[in-house]
């Protein structure tokens, strides 16, 4: 059975988006972890492996793990550290276990949409974690509802609001139906029947398993421990624990791991269109993606946009974390001095809280105090990896010019963000973006900057080294790579609108301008 135990508080003080759902900047997409490893403290591996992988999703964290006889399931809202302590981790004994941070797209930020999800089976039970974002949301919940069944649960007009409304859940409930076949058998069923972004890592009580979409949204790696195997989102969580990489996910692949080694099935046909914003924000500088490391993309997108544009300026900033590798790459190619002119609040984690309008410079000042001695008489260039609503921007112009800058250029290492995410990531609807109706000299005025320049789509592309047509850049350009389904059928609370008030999921992303 799956621990049952009601929201606590965080412990450790640290400021997350969950303190104002409502209000974030671009977030990220959850991080997955799977190990597979009899004889290892899998629990304690996967713990290492989520902290590893926090940057992807920091609103609720969990851990499954099988003994062989029971899978048990602990979660929570807040951060891995927030979620787990040493007792916790030592209740959870096994040989396979899989781990979840999650930032939600679909389904609302509740204890009930964290995950590992859980549901119990024909011949025992399944634990699933997942990153990305289904876009036939509306058409799998009514495939849930059609599974024969005497009481399913998860029957959409029965259900109880505390039950989970992510997509995520919708998938275990179908995978857990296999009363006269295996699981490794239905997956190959449900699997090709699902659109969208999807990184799964699943497990019964002496199986793991993995998948990625055809598209290879979303990065997944699986590396090698001496005694065991292990799958995560990200390369970097593997040498946290030690794991060597074997070779990314195949998109269209699933992988299967037992005491009788891997076995490895080709469910659909792959069609690489990976997400062009891991390189740009959302993966770890460490890590690398079809074979191309994030931070030499990053520092390659530095020295392009100071090729695009260059300015006459004393000192290159970056704004940090994320704008911190361009930057040294448009100081490095433009032969201007790098320097820190922010310090960053290492407590205040990747997205920062903005409680109100009023509250909101407080929350970025918060995170960033500006350097006063480096600022003071310079013309600056700060670079930042991306422009979402522009409240970073204005913020942290504003500080410079009280620090005494005499010039503020802003540079962004990626094109204006114009469209919404529907692949995993929450961007803001199409209204909020600053991008949409502004040109960038328009936001260059509205941010208070001297000049604004973003990087190219082609420059943002090539630092990439991969091929244009397996990349998805709709954030960009609009060009979605996965066909979207009728506007009224995409929406982060789909599934609260179906099981509460039919106007809830009306009020999100939307691809047209109000
Ligand atoms: O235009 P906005 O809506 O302000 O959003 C853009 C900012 O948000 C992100 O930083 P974030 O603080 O999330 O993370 P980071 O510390 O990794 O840079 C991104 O790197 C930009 O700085
Ligand atoms: N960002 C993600 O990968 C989210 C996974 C899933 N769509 C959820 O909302 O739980
Ligand atoms: S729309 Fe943007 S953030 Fe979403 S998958 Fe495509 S490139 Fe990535
Ligand atoms: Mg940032």
């Amino acid at each position: 059975m799956p621990f049952q135990h009601s929201p606590r508080k965080g412990g450790d003080g640290r400021l997350t988006a969950a303190l104002d759902p409502h209000d974030q900047g671009p977030q990220d997409a959850c991080g997955v972890f799977g190990v597979w490893a009899p004889g290892e403290d899998v629990a304690k591996l996967t713990y290492f492996g989520l902290y590893a992988l926090q940057h992807r999703g920091q609103e609720s964290a969990g851990i499954a793990v099988s003994n062989g006889r029971q899978i048990l399931v602990y979660k929570d809202m807040g951060l891995v550290s927030q979620v787990f302590d040493e007792t916790t981790l030592a209740s959870l004994k096994g040989h396979l276990a899989i781990g979840h941070s999650r930032y939600s797209t679909t389904g609302a930020s509740t204890w009930q949409n964290a995950q590992p999800t859980f549901r119990p089976t024909a011949d025992g039970s399944i634990a699933l974690g997942h990153n990305g974002n289904l876009i036939n949301t509306a058409e799998l919940a009514q495939m849930v509802v059609d599974l024969p069944g005497p009481d399913d649960e998860l029957e959409l007009h029965t259900r109880p609001q505390e039950t989970s409304t992510n997509d995520t859940s919708l998938v275990t409930a179908l995978l857990a139906h296999h009363p006269d076949t295996s699981l490794e058998q239905r997956a190959l069923e449900v699997l090709p029947l699902l659109q969208g972004a999807f990184c799964f890592v699943w497990m019964n009580e002496n199986t793991l398993y993995a998948a990625r979409d055809p598209q290879g949204i979303r990065p997944l790696v699986l590396g090698r421990l001496d005694r065991g195997w292990v799958v995560a989102s990200e390369d970097a969580a593997l040498a946290t624990i030690g794991a060597s990489v074997v070779r990314e996910v195949e998109p269209g692949e699933m992988i299967v791991i037992d005491e009788n080694g891997l076995r490895s099935h080709k469910f659909a046909e792959p069609d690489r269109k990976g997400c062009v914003f891991e390189y740009v924000y959302l993966a770890r500088p460490d890590a690398t993606i079809s074979g191309r490391s994030v931070h030499e993309s990053r520092v390659e997108m530095g020295r392009q946009l100071a090729r695009e544009f260059p300015v006459e300026a004393d000192l290159v900033i970056p704004v940090p974390e994320s704008g911190t590798p361009a930057a040294a790459g448009y100081a490095e190619e433009s032969g201007i001095p790098f320097g820190q002119g922010f310090v960053k609040n290492a407590y205040v984690g990747r997205t920062f809280i903005q409680p109100s309008q009023t509250l909101r410079q407080l929350g970025i000042r918060l995170k960033l105090n500006a350097l006063e001695h480096m600022i003071r008489g310079k013309r600056i260039v700060v670079v930042d990896d991306s422009i979402v609503r522009g409240n970073t921007q204005r913020a942290q112009v504003r500080m410079l010019r009280e620090a005494g800058a005499l010039e503020v250029h802003v540079r962004i290492s990626s094109p204006p963000v114009k469209w919404p995410c529907f692949y995993g990531i929450d961007f803001a609807t199409r209204a909020e973006l600053i991008a949409n109706g502004l040109t960038p000299e328009e936001i260059a005025a509205s941010v208070g900057a001297d000049t604004l320049g973003y990087i190219s789509l082609d420059g943002m592309i090539d630092a990439t080294k991969q091929k244009r047509d397996t990349l998805c850049t709709a954030c960009f350009t609009g060009a979605y790579p996965i066909e979207l389904p009728d506007e009224s059928l995409l929406g982060k609370h789909l599934l609260e609108a179906t099981l509460t008030s039919p106007t809830v999921g009306k009020a999100l992303p939307v691809l047209n301008n109000p």
